[in-house]
């Protein structure tokens, strides 16, 4: 040990870690300090980097907390943006202490946190570095300071972190924000104002990431005491809880059972059925002993909202509507899907199926939320069912529902199977070339009477509901195979709209812009990264753009994003020359978008004869556009 310094914090580490029992430990230091020596057998003087993630390992830690980062960002930038001057910087880690997302201070500040690889892709879990901010806050599952000799490690003495565990709407952690500083003129004590505000940026994040999962139920929220996170309850129309936050979860003593048993609201809270609540104002709420638990607020799901005055009726769709601003977003600039969204807007308010084609990835069910949410049916709900992943056994009980006792491990008081939920509103079937042909039958039966049966009903249950399908597959191919029933394609299929493979939007350097800003929002794109995007034939389409963006935003230096931070197949890197059946298939399918329905104008424009045209159609099996 040549470092006198080293040597120094080593023996104050090991005299501390002995007395535990007699020194006061309120920030935790000395406890993690003994689990670093005892637990872990770690060396406090040991020196040298801490493990970087490799760009594939770094993917492996960004795919399941996709969802976590996007919802994140824009909390993260505001933090950033607060602190960035004071010389901090700000990071989101995952509960594996790896740093997934990295903002750096300015200047010389920058600097150091680079060459000691505080940044994106470097792992501080307490096993390997011994007692940190993010290791030990993250082990401990509370909010941590750990002010520069604090560190576990000698070389880690020249920082101070705070950091604050984050939980996910069901309490469960699921990362990290933390904030670290490299100023030695700062004591503890100042660190603590950087440290509340981050905190309470963690707070709204946790809020954002709760009101996202139950978007579609109400919201209870409840006044938080002393430091901990929001105090959210999300419960249904018959006000039955849904789930509850960390804090909620505490404070009411409810478990994952009571949840998933649909406990009552009126087991928590007080309340008067007879007063409506105002939605979104603040006020009084009391438990259900009727003890006053002070101001809170309670939000009703979107579609709950009353319309907006004014609403045009059929037929009277503008452009510029603004409910239909979402969907027109979404067509961007490709003529053939501003079409679309065009058709899609004259019948907004009639109750015609919708069945939407395109590639996985490509916005089937971003486009479907929007349509629900620009029709007439906005307010009721909006019920999404993946036809691909029923499970058979599974399929009658979640579709029709069932009455109280109908069969063995049925709910006591039954269940409303999804078709019924959605009436009023709208169900989306995704996926729908992938149902059994059972279920067709079953379906079709549902359209054809607008009525479910469910399973030991003594009668049928009317319903009224808007259809919109989805899928990836020719299912006029498929009727040719027998594979799904023609009289269903035809219930479905009454406005067709393709949505376009990425590769194939003629508006593909605004989309580029547009997500960009969206994902990687403190980032610019180089001229190489830009040409490497436009290159790609992306298969994922729309959701692998998002993802190698939002990554790109994560690993860019500087604020720039080039060529080596775009996770691409190498062997896609760059597009491949199609083959001569790819290019044909591609330029057919560009001149049918163009001049849908009109065989004799798109024969023309390829210069081909139709009947060539219809050939080349049946042979490279494409499907023909929607009228
Ligand atoms: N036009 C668009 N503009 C911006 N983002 C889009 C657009 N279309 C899709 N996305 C984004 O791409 C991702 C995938 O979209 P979505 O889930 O709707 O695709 P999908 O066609 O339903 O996919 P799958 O068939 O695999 O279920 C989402 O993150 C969505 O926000």
């Amino acid at each position: 040990m040549a470092n006198p310094v080293a040597r120094n914090h080593a023996e104050r580490v090991f005299s501390v870690a002995r007395n535990v029992a007699a020194v006061i430990d309120d920030s935790g230091i000395a406890s993690s300090w003994r689990r670093c020596l005892v637990d872990h057998k770690l060396d406090p003087a040991r020196r040298g980097p801490p493990r970087t993630l490799s760009q594939s390992e770094l993917r492996e830690h960004v795919a399941p907390v996709d969802r976590l980062i996007h919802l994140a960002m824009p909390e993260l930038e505001e933090l950033y943006r607060v602190l960035r001057s004071a010389g901090y910087c700000v990071n989101l880690a995952d509960t594996n202490a790896a740093i997934l997302v990295s903002r750096l201070p300015d200047g010389e500040a920058a600097a150091i946190l680079r060459r000691w690889k505080v940044h994106t892709g470097s792992v501080f879990s307490e096993t390997v570095e011994g007692t940190n901010g993010l290791g030990t806050a993250l082990a401990e599952q509370r909010p941590v300071l750990v002010h520069r000799d604090e560190h576990f490690r000698e070389q880690w003495s020249q920082f101070t972190c705070a950091v604050a565990p984050l939980f996910d709407h069901a309490g469960q952690l699921t990362g990290a924000v933390n904030i670290t500083s490299c100023r030695g003129d700062l004591d503890r004590g100042a660190h603590q104002l950087a440290f509340a505000v981050m905190a309470q940026s963690v707070r709204r994040l946790e809020e954002t990431i709760f009101r996202s999962h139950f978007r579609d139920g109400w919201i209870a929220r409840l006044p938080a005491e002393g430091g901990g996170g929001p105090v959210l309850i999300a419960f249904d129309d018959d006000r039955r809880v849904l789930g509850a936050s960390r804090a909620a979860r505490h404070a009411f003593g409810l478990s994952d059972t009571m949840i998933a048993a649909g406990t009552p609201l009126s087991q928590l809270l007080e309340l008067d059925a007879a007063v409506p609540w105002r939605s979104d104002e603040p006020q009084v709420l009391h438990d259900r002993a009727g003890r006053r638990l002070g101001h809170g607020q309670i939000s009703s799901p979107p579609r709950a909202r009353p319309p907006t005055a004014g609403r045009p009726s059929v037929g009277t769709a503008q452009v510029g509507d603004q409910r239909f601003a979402a969907l027109l977003q979404l067509a961007g600039g490709d003529p053939a899907l501003r079409r679309g969204v065009k058709r899609l807007m004259m019948v907004a308010d009639e109750d015609i199926p919708v069945l939407l084609q395109g590639e996985t990835g490509s916005g089937k069910d971003v486009f479907a939320r929007a349509i629900h949410a620009a029709s007439g049916r906005a307010q009721g709900r909006y019920v999404a069912l993946n036809c691909a992943a029923l499970p058979e056994s599974l399929i009658d009980a979640e579709l029709f529902g069932y009455e109280a006792g109908a069969f063995t491990g049925a709910r006591r008081d039954g269940c409303k199977g999804l078709v019924a939920q959605a009436d009023g509103g709208t169900l989306f079937l995704d996926e729908v070339g992938d149902m059994p042909l059972a279920l067709q039958t079953r379906l079709l039966r549902v359209l054809e009477n607008r009525e479910v049966w469910p399973l030991g009903a003594a009668k049928p249950v009317r319903v009224d509901i808007r259809l919109i399908s989805a899928t990836h597959r020719d299912l006029e191919l498929m009727i040719a195979d027998g594979g799904f029933r023609a009289d269903l394609y035809y219930r479905l299929r009454g406005l067709r709209v393709e949505l376009p493979a990425l590769r194939m939007r003629t508006d593909k350097v605004e989309v580029i812009a547009r997500i960009a800003a969206e994902e990687a929002p403190c980032a610019r794109l180089s001229s190489g990264a830009r040409e490497l995007l436009l290159a790609h034939p992306f298969p994922g389409n729309m959701r692998q753009l998002r993802h190698v963006l939002r990554l790109a935003g994560c690993t860019a230096e500087n604020g720039l994003i080039v060529e080596a931070d775009l996770d691409l197949p190498p062997s896609a890197r760059r597009a491949p020359l199609p083959d001569l059946e790819a290019a044909e298939r591609n330029v057919i399918v560009a001149t049918l978008r163009v001049h849908p329905g009109r065989m004799e104008d798109a024969a023309r424009a390829l210069n081909i004869s139709r009947a060539t045209l219809y050939r080349k159609i049946k042979a490279l099996k494409i499907s023909p556009p929607g009228e």
